[in-house]
């Protein structure tokens, strides 16, 4: 699967992480960085993963920031973009079942390591439940 993926500085650890276990588990990942602890603006390495995304060049999305929200808000400027904030599991599958989430927004600075991989496996092993949330998904989008 081809997975997009950035952050900023609070994101980088977590990042080269992240990106290794997608490796390891086969996937094919684009790293927008930064790569670097250097403090860095989030907006200007999430726009390009949305935009992965949004034209189909990656099935799915990984944001990592600090809070997640400032990355999160930025991904989803993009009419494409569903991203999820995410910090428990629970709610990272639900994200996928009820809104079809197609980028998982990881709070660095407020959950482990381990639970960050843990919500990237939920999340590319979840299947949208479509019914009645296809309908509700559709009406998120504005005109
Ligand atoms: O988007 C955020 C805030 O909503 C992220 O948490 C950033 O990583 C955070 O703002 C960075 O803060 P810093 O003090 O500049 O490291």
């Amino acid at each position: 699967m081809q997975i997009s993926i950035g952050n900023d500085h609070a994101g980088t650890s977590y990042k080269h992480a992240i990106v290794q276990h997608l490796k390891d588990n086969g996937h094919d990942v684009n790293n927008h960085g930064t790569d670097k602890e250097d403090s860095v603006d989030y907006p200007d390495f999430i726009h390009p993963v949305a935009k992965d995304v949004e034209n189909q060049s990656a099935q799915f999305g990984i944001i990592v920031c600090g809070s997640g929200n400032g990355a999160n808000m930025t991904a989803n400027k993009h009419q494409g973009i569903r991203s999820a904030l995410c910090w428990n599991n629970e709610i990272v599958a639900l994200a996928r079942q009820h809104n079809n989430a197609n980028i998982l927004s990881i709070p660095a600075r407020f959950v482990s390591l381990q639970q960050a991989i843990k919500f990237v496996d939920i999340f590319l092993d979840t299947p949208f439940d479509g019914g009645r949330h296809q309908r509700r998904v559709e009406k998120i989008a504005c005109s």
